[in-house]
């Protein structure tokens, strides 16, 4: 199978939804399923930090949100833990600076969607030519969510990448909420990707809605 048509991508990554079951105040099959409903155009299952799942737990809940993901036809991407979206065939993984090298990811998943982290013209450069399909640039803004989280910087790289012609798909993240997504959009962003502002919503359909509303 061929990687994945750009222009698919890009509008696949409008509004990406991050979540593991440490960042929910309820059931996160329950908050999954609400934010698609919601319109969530893009899933990462990221289970990481103090009480993350671990093991057949992480596994079995990761196969679940997938499963729902699936029958919504929202692409289902894993953070960091590669042998997870092998085994699982996921729709593809995300990566950090500090994971392995972007090439032999490459190799090890093949096809699958691979999206990179990169803090730096420099890196972005890097991770594109290994073979990232989309950049995860932040935070933009800050964050309380990511406790080892990179210096604040705004929208200045998604300008940077940008002016220097990289036409990569990009998503901003790290403190995006409905009110402050269209900046991210109007830096050169194609999507921007949440984490608290939908998991720790009260009302998750409707603020999945309205963050949508100001990105489509
Ligand atoms: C879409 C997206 N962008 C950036 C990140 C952050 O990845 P990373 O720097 O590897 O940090 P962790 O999420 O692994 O803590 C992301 N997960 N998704
Ligand atoms: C997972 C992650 N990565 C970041 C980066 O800067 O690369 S910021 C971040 C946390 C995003 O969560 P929230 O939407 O709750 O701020
Ligand atoms: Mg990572």
């Amino acid at each position: 199978m061929p990687r994945i048509n750009e222009e698919k991508l890009r509008d696949a990554l409008k509004v990406y939804f991050i979540v593991g079951s440490n960042n929910c105040v309820k059931n996160p099959v329950q908050v999954v399923e609400e934010a698609i409903e919601g319109g969530i155009t893009i899933f990462q299952f990221r289970e990481k930090g103090k009480d993350a799942l671990e093991g057949h737990e992480k596994y079995m809940l990761a196969k679940e949100l997938q499963a729902i993901c699936k029958t919504k036809g929202i692409p289902f991407i894993v953070n960091d833990d590669i042998d997870l979206a092998i085994e699982l065939n996921a729709d593809g993984l995300h990566i950090g600076q500090e994971d392995e090298p972007v090439m032999n990811i490459r190799k090890k998943i093949g096809d699958k969607i691979l999206g990179v982290s990169a803090h730096s013209l420099e890196e972005a450069k890097i991770a594109i030519k290994n073979g990232a399909d989309y950049l995860g640039l932040g935070p933009i803004f800050p964050t309380k969510t990511k406790e080892d989280a990179k210096e604040v910087r705004g929208t200045t790289l998604i300008e940077e990448l940008r002016a220097n012609g990289l036409d990569i798909p990009i998503v901003g993240i790290g403190g995006i909420t409905i009110d402050n997504a269209r900046t991210v959009m109007k830096a050169g962003a194609d999507g921007v990707a949440v984490i608290t502002a939908i998991s720790q919503s009260e009302k998750i359909l409707e603020t999945t809605q309205r963050l949508s509303e100001n990105v489509l």
